[in-house]
C-alpha cells in the first residue's frame, strides 16, 4: 500500500483514485476532556489531583487502564462496520514530553498511539494524528489543557520550538506507516495576530518534510479552524497539504437562535457559515477537510421529556450538514467517537461503576454549567449576569469584543473564564476524592466502564453516518 496524498481539491490513493475520508475524532482519549469523560477543568489538573489522593502509581495505573479500555479491537470493528474509514486521533504533547524535562522524548508515549493506529489499520481504517494540546496552549479553550484562556504558545518562541521538535520526532517514528493518512500539526490555533500561525506552519512544514516527505499535512485555519483570511499565498510554499475547517453549526447546540426545522433560511445560514470557512481554499482550488463538526444531544436525566424531540431536531441538523458535504464530496471527521453521553457515537452506560460513582457529581457539574461545551447556564445565569452587565456598562463598546471575537462574544467569554476556568478549578479535588481508598482492582473496574461492551450506541446518529458514508461513491 502507498501513502494517500493531496491532489488539487482531492485526497487520492496511489492509483490517483479519489478517497473520501469519513469518520470521527477519538476525542477525550489521549487528550482527555471534561465533558467527554466527566471531570472538571483540564486533564493536567485532574491527573495531579488523582495522584495526590491515591498516590502516583495507582493514579498512573488508572489512567493507563482508561487509555487501554477506551479503544480496543471491538471499537475498531464496530467503527468499520458503520462504513467509516478514518479516525482522527487527538493527543496531548504531555504523553511525549515532560514540561520539567523538555526535548526529551518519552518512549512510553507511543504505547497507546501505536496500538490504536495498528488496530485501526488491521480493520482498514486510516488515522490522522492531531496535536490537540501544544506546550503553553495554542488556543484559549479547555482542550488546550493549559488551565487558562491565554494561548501562551504564541507568546513564547520556546513553546513553538518544542512543538516543532516534537513533530520531527513523531514524523521520524511514523514516516513508514501508510495507514496514517496524515498529520494535523495543531488543533484550532487562536493567534490574535493571525501571522504567527503561518510562520509556525512554515517551520513545522519544513521540519516534517526533512524527515518525512510522504505524509499529507492537514492544516487548521486560525481562530478554531474557521479563518484562513490571512493565509495569503502561503499555500504556494506547502505541498501535499489539505486545509482543515471545523464546521460546528450553531443549530446543533442548546444556544441555537431558534428550533431547527430545516427551513430555507436556516439551511442557507448553515451553508453560508460553512462556505465562509472554506472561501480561501475555494478561491485557490485547494483541498478542504472538515476535521470537526456535529451536534450535541439531550440527556433524559437532564432534559427529561424533551429529550427525544431535541434529539430529532439535532439529527435534522446532522442530515442537512451531510447534505451539504455530500454535494461537495467533502472528507469529514465528526466529533466525537466515545464519551459519557453528550456527543459520542457510543457512550458509557449510566449503570457502569464510573457513572454510578460520579452520578451526583455530574448532575452538579451540569447544574453549575462548568463545562463550556454546549453549556446550559439557565440555572446559574443570574449569578454571572451582573458581571456581564458591569462590563457592558463600564467598558466602552469598542473595547468589549476581545479576541477570539466573534467566536467568543462577551457572554461566552465571561462563561468560559468564570465558570469553565475559575469555578471548575474548585471541583478538581472533589472529583479526585471519589477515588480515595480504592484498590487497584477497583480502579481497574472503574476504568473498564469505558470499554466498548460497557457502552451504548447512539443509533440515530450512527445510522445517519452510515447512510451518508455510502451515498458518495469513491
Ligand atoms: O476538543 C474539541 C475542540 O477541538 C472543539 O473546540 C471548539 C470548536 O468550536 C469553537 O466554537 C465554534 C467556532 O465556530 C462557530 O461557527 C461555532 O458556532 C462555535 O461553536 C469553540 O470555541 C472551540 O472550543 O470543541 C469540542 C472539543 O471537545
Amino acid at each position: 500500500m502507498a501513502y494517500l496524498k493531496v491532489s488539487g481539491t482531492k485526497i487520492v490513493d496511489q492509483n490517483n483514485k479519489e478517497v473520501i475520508l469519513r469518520g470521527a475524532g477519538l476525542g477525550g482519549w489521549l487528550n482527555m476532556e471534561n465533558f467527554i469523560s466527566g471531570y472538571p477543568g483540564c486533564e493536567f489538573q485532574i491527573r495531579a489531583a488523582l495522584a495526590e489522593v491515591v498516590g502516583k502509581d495507582k493514579s498512573e495505573f488508572f489512567f493507563d487502564k482508561f487509555l487501554e479500555y477506551f479503544f480496543q479491537d471491538a471499537d475498531a470493528a464496530f467503527f468499520k462496520s458503520l462504513g467509516l474509514n478514518c479516525i482522527r486521533i487527538p493527543f496531548n504533547y504531555r504523553h511525549f514530553e515532560d514540561d520539567m524535562n523538555p526535548r526529551v522524548l518519552k518512549p512510553e508515549g507511543f504505547k497507546h498511539l501505536d496500538r490504536v493506529i495498528t488496530l485501526c489499520a488491521n480493520h482498514g481504517i486510516y488515522t490522522i494524528l492531531d496535536l490537540h494540546t501544544a506546550p503553553g496552549g495554542q488556543n484559549t479553550d479547555w482542550h488546550a489543557d493549559a488551565g487558562t484562556h491565554i494561548a501562551n504558545f504564541w507568546n513564547h518562541k520556546d513553546f513553538q520550538d518544542r512543538t516543532v521538535w516534537l513533530w520531527e520526532e513523531l514524523a521520524k517514528h511514523y514516516v513508514g506507516n501508510t495507514w496514517i493518512a496524515g498529520y494535523n500539526p495543531l488543533n484550532e490555533p487562536t493567534d490574535p495576530y493571525h501571522t504567527r500561525v503561518i510562520d509556525f506552519y512554515d517551520r513545522v512544514y519544513s521540519t516534517i518534510r526533512k524527515v518525512d516527505p510522504h505524509h499529507a499535512l492537514f492544516l487548521d485555519g486560525n481562530t478554531f479552524a474557521s479563518d484562513f483570511s490571512h493565509f495569503g499565498d502561503a499555500h504556494k510554499r506547502w505541498e501535499n497539504c489539505a486545509y482543515s475547517i471545523h464546521d460546528y453549526s450553531v443549530y446543533g447546540f442548546p444556544a441555537a437562535p431558534e428550533p431547527y426545522v430545516s427551513g430555507e433560511d436556516q439551511r442557507r445560514r448553515m451553508r453560508r457559515s460553512y462556505e465562509r470557512k472554506r472561501e480561501w481554499m475555494d478561491a485557490r482550488g485547494l483541498c478542504v477537510w472538515n476535521g470537526e463538526w456535529g451536534p450535541v444531544y439531550a440527556r433524559r436525566e437532564y432534559d427529561g421529556q424533551r429529550t427525544e424531540a431535541i434529539n430529532e431536531e439535532r439529527y435534522r441538523v446532522l442530515r442537512d450538514q451531510l447534505d451539504i458535504y455530500n454535494k461537495d464530496r467533502l472528507s469529514w471527521s465528526i466529533w466525537t467517537y466515545k464519551d459519557i453521553g453528550y456527543q459520542g457515537m457510543v457512550y458509557v452506560n449510566r449503570e457502569t461503576p464510573y457513572m454510578t460513582l460520579f452520578r451526583d457529581f455530574l448532575a452538579q457539574k451540569q447544574r453549575l454549567a462548568i463545562d463550556a461545551w454546549g453549556a446550559d447556564d439557565s440555572q446559574v445565569r443570574h449569578i454571572y449576569q451582573p458581571l456581564i452587565d458591569l462590563i457592558t456598562k463600564e467598558v466602552p463598546s469598542e473595547y468589549q469584543n476581545l479576541y477570539p471575537f466573534p467566536v467568543w462574544k462577551l457572554e461566552s467569554r465571561v462563561g468560559r473564564l468564570a465558570r469553565n476556568i475559575l469555578v471548575s478549578e474548585f471541583f478538581v479535588k472533589p472529583w479526585a476524592e471519589h477515588f480515595r481508598g480504592k484498590s487497584v482492582e477497583e480502579l481497574d473496574v472503574i476504568a473498564r466502564s469505558f470499554s466498548f461492551e460497557n457502552c451504548l450506541h447512539r443509533d440515530g446518529l450512527n445510522k445517519i453516518l452510515t447512510d451518508n458514508a455510502s451515498l458518495v461513491a469513491e
